[in-house]
C-alpha cells in the first residue's frame, strides 16, 4: 500500500491524527526528521490516543536517509503541494508510491520539490491558501487507497466492534 510520508512536521496535533488515520488504514507512516515537537509531546499523543501503539512508524533522521530508504525500495516520490498544477484526481497511484507532504509552516524547500518524481495539489477555492495537513492526508491517501485497492484490513462487519469509543 502506498506510504505517507510526513516531511518535518511543526504541529504534533497533526501528526497525532495523521498517525491515527494511517493505523486505523493499515498504513505506514515515514516521518522525516527533525520534527518541530518532541514525539512524547502530549498533543500528539492525545491525538493519535491509543491508536498510536498500532501505528507503523519509520523516522528518518535526514531528508538524505529517507531517500537513501526510497530508492533502496524503488519507489517514486510523490509530492503533494500547493504549487503544483496536476489535480491529485487526475493521477494513476501505484501501490508502492510514497506520498510525501509538507511542514504545516513551509512546506518542502525547492530542491526536494525539484527531486520528487511527480507533484500534485488539491484545487482549491480562489484566493485560499491551503488545507489543513491531516486533512489532505485524508484526501490523498484515500484517493490512492480506492485506486490500489483499499485498506488492507475490513472489520466492517464486526457488529460488537466497540463503536462508540472515539
Ligand atoms: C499547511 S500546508 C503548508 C503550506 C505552506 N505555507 C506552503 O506554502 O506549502 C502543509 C502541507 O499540506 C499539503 N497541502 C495543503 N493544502 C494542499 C493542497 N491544496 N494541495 C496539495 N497539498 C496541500 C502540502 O503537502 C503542504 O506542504
Amino acid at each position: 500500500m502506498p506510504r505517507i510520508v510526513l516531511y518535518q512536521p511543526d504541529i504534533p496535533h497533526n501528526t497525532g491524527a495523521i498517525l491515527r488515520f494511517a493505523a486505523c488504514l493499515g498504513l505506514g507512516v515515514d516521518l522525516i526528521e527533525p520534527a518541530g515537537f518532541d514525539l512524547s509531546d502530549r498533543g500528539m499523543k492525545r491525538a493519535g490516543m491509543d491508536y498510536l501503539e498500532r501505528a507503523a512508524l519509520s523516522r528518518h533522521l535526514s531528508f538524505a536517509a529517507f531517500e537513501e530508504f526510497r530508492l533502496a525500495a524503488g519507489s517514486r516520490l510523490v509530492l503533494l503541494t500547493t504549487k503544483a498544477e496536476r489535480s491529485y484526481l487526475d493521477f494513476r497511484y501505484r501501490p508502492d508510491d510514497f506520498l510525501m507532504f509538507g511542514r504545516e509552516s513551509a512546506g518542502v524547500p525547492d530542491d526536494v520539490h525539484a527531486l520528487a518524481d511527480h507533484r500534485l495539489r488539491i484545487h482549491m477555492q480562489p484566493g485560499l491558501r491551503s488545507l489543513n495537513l491531516a486533512m489532505t492526508v485524508a484526501m490523498v491517501a484515500g484517493e490512492a487507497l480506492r485506486q490500489t485497492g483499499g485498506p488492507a484490513a475490513d472489520d466492517t462487519n464486526d457488529k460488537d466492534a466497540g463503536h462508540d469509543r472515539a
